[in-house]
């Protein structure tokens, strides 16, 4: 079935509460067919409740949730065949040997076979584009963690999902692994056409992979748009740098290209460097604007 150009998830006003104490209250937004998006936030801000009601995994208190065109409270397994899942920790099957546990998985995708779509991965061809060709043999208790989080991912993949859920997918995956992950994901995007909705704490693994960003605090969105967008809401998003007469001088921008270019014309100017703000940068303040009444200034 073709979804291009319709929202794989949108919801509008989701709630959730656990024991009458609201987690989330009143997330709008929408992941459009083919972008990666990450959800952001401190601990405890609702990222993973988000992604469980996607799921179907958990109610939601109120609010309208539709995902591939289905409420996640009614799917069916035909529609859960069109999602894959990478969750934080996933221990089952430790017995299982990992083409096994793959090969399975594969099979029980195809009463669920679709007009349009390829079908589930070759196990073996997908274990190898996840650099697990060689442990194809191995039993699961005795992979190493990053072994462990590659087979999350292909078992995540191997029904060749219209949408691929991660909750924080590269925690504990040493910098090699963690960059072969992100190769991956754009692989994954680029050729099967997938929609990503991901939660990290990574905020260099959210700049590098998704195309925007969504930074839950206190369980509203605060923050939306492309990692860039959202670096930019800052005060003083940029700083320019410069030398003049042997002093160093520091000046905080919105814009710095205009900034620059004064300066430049008012002559004498040496080791000219511009730093932009990063997403790390935005995201502490826009968390701590959000969580405490002390006014920051933040541009919208
Ligand atoms: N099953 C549950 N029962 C009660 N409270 C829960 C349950 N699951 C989550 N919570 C609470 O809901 C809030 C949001 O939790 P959630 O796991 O969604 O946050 P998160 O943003 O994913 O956090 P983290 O970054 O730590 O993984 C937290 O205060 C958490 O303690």
């Amino acid at each position: 079935m073709d979804i291009s150009g319709t929202a794989v998830v949108s919801m509008r006003g989701l709630r959730m509460a656990y024991g009458g104490r609201t987690v989330l209250d009143g997330i709008d937004l929408e992941v459009h067919h083919g972008e990666v998006v990450a959800l952001l936030g401190p601990n405890g801000a609702g990222k993973t409740t988000t992604v469980e009601i996607v799921e179907g995994f958990r109610r939601r208190a109120a609010g309208d949730v539709r995902v591939l065109g289905t409420d996640p409270e009614r799917g069916d397994d035909a529609w859960r065949a069109r999602i894959g899942v990478v969750l934080q920790s996933w221990r089952d099957h430790r017995r299982w040997r990992v083409r096994e546990l793959l090969g399975q998985l594969a099979d029980g995708y195809r009463p669920y076979a679709r007009v349009g779509h390829a079908g589930a991965h070759d196990p073996d061809e997908l274990l190898a584009r996840v650099g697990l060709g060689e442990a194809a043999g191995q039993r699961m208790d005795k992979l190493s963690g990053g072994q462990r989080r590659r087979l999350d991912l292909a078992v995540g993949l191997v029904g060749r999902p219209d949408l691929l859920i991660l909750d924080e997918p590269t925690a504990g995956l040493d910098p090699v692994a963690r960059r072969a992950f992100h190769e991956l994901v754009h692989d994954v995007v680029d050729t099967d056409g997938t929609t990503v909705l991901m939660t990290t704490h990574d905020l260099a693994e959210a700049e590098t992979v998704a195309d925007r960003i969504l930074l839950l605090v206190g369980g509203r969105v605060v923050a939306d748009g492309s990692p860039a967008a959202v670096a930019r809401q800052v005060a003083g998003a940029a700083e320019v740098r410069w030398r003049a007469h042997g002093e160093r001088h520091v000046h905080s921008t919105h814009d710095p290209v205009a900034f620059t270019r004064e300066l430049l014309a008012a002559g004498d100017v040496d080791d000219l460097e511009v730093v932009h703000a990063s997403l790390e940068d935005a995201y502490l303040e826009i968390v701590r604007h959000h969580e405490s009444p002390v006014a920051l200034e933040v541009t919208r």
